[in-house]
């Protein structure tokens, strides 16, 4: 069953909050720089995280070759993400292990709906993906028609004119508009951070975010030039545990675009853990979004597993 999502209402627009922002960025980057080859993480640890990874995936096909027999064979793969023979190596094959969601364009919400009915939640990305540059009636019409069609997140992007002239009241307007008119669904915010100019704006962007509602916040839509990165994933997500402190409101976090490897999904989760803790190690509070992360998981949970690989061509799908 799709779980009940947690809800950020906002709060009202404090530009104090983000007069104190300032990002230092070659600290970020020490703190950052020992995440992908660190060697602590054990065996155990390894196989927990990357299942907790899988779990947490939003398992993303968004090219405008997209078929309707493709994001059925997206929904097929999302709802048994993980061979049954090597979840049983694990004890892990009736534990319902499914993706967070799948994630789509509003098109092709209805053929999702059909094929997973409710065993997935549906992402939809809307508000004129990828750029966010449609009629704002026309981005908020968007959102309505694919909360009807079914979907149960909402991906929205933002203006990125308003992060790089510094209104931030116009962004927490436009985000609160299309919280609204997300209604019963969870909203995710795609700041597309590679546009940014500076770690500084991203911070202020990921708090604006967080005041208008957002009960996520996404780095990318996959598309920008520079995509997710643990550095921009620590400036959001120290945002996160500030906006927490101030509100008691959780906001999820999902980095976008370009993470393909189970080494880099156990670096985020490793990010994650370290500076929120392990309530933030939930698909309620934490996705991926990726494309193709699922099939080198499974290929090294087959390893795990069974001391050796198989052929690629196995793992295909994500
Ligand atoms: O939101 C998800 C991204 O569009 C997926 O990006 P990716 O294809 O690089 O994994």
């Amino acid at each position: 069953m799709t779980p009940e999502p947690l809800v950020n209402q906002g709060t009202s627009f404090h530009a104090d909050w983000l007069d104190g922002i300032r990002v230092n960025k070659s600290a970020v980057e020490r703190r950052t720089a020992s995440l992908g080859g660190r060697r602590a993480v054990k065996k155990d640890s390894q196989i927990a995280f990357m299942l907790k990874a899988v779990s947490c995936i939003d398992l993303t096909t968004l090219a405008g070759d997209d078929t309707p027999g493709r994001v059925r064979r997206l929904c097929l793969k999302a709802r048994n993400p993980v061979r049954r023979d090597i979840l049983a190596k694990f004890g892990m094959e009736d534990m319902g292990l499914t993706t967070g969601a799948v994630c789509v364009y509003h098109s092709m919400v209805p053929e999702a709906n059909e094929t997973l009915k409710g065993s997935v939640p549906i992402a939809a990305v809307s508000t004129g993906f990828p750029a966010g540059l449609a009629p704002m009636e026309t981005r908020l019409e968007e959102i309505r028609r694919s909360v009807e069609a079914g979907a149960n997140e909402i991906d929205i992007v933002v203006t990125r004119a308003h992060v790089l002239t510094g209104n931030w009241q116009a962004l927490y307007d436009e985000v609160k508009a299309f919280k609204a008119a997300c209604g019963p669904a969870l909203m995710k915010t795609i700041l597309a951070t590679g546009e940014h100019g500076n770690l500084t704006q991203v911070g202020k962007a990921s708090m604006t975010a967080m005041m208008a509602g957002s009960d996520f916040i996404k780095t990318s839509t996959g598309m920008e030039g520079v995509n997710a990165t643990l550095p921009v994933s620590l400036v959001m997500i120290r945002q996160i545990r500030d906006f927490f402190q101030k509100t008691g409101i959780k906001v999820g976090y999902k980095p976008a675009g370009g993470i393909k490897t189970a080494k880099d999904a156990v670096a985020y989760l490793t990010l994650i853990k370290e500076e929120l803790g392990t309530d933030w190690l939930s698909p309620d509070l934490f996705r991926f979004g990726a494309s193709s992360l699922l099939g080198d998981l499974e290929r090294q949970l087959e390893y795990h597993a069974t001391g050796g690989y198989s052929a690629s061509y196995r793992h295909a799908m994500g």
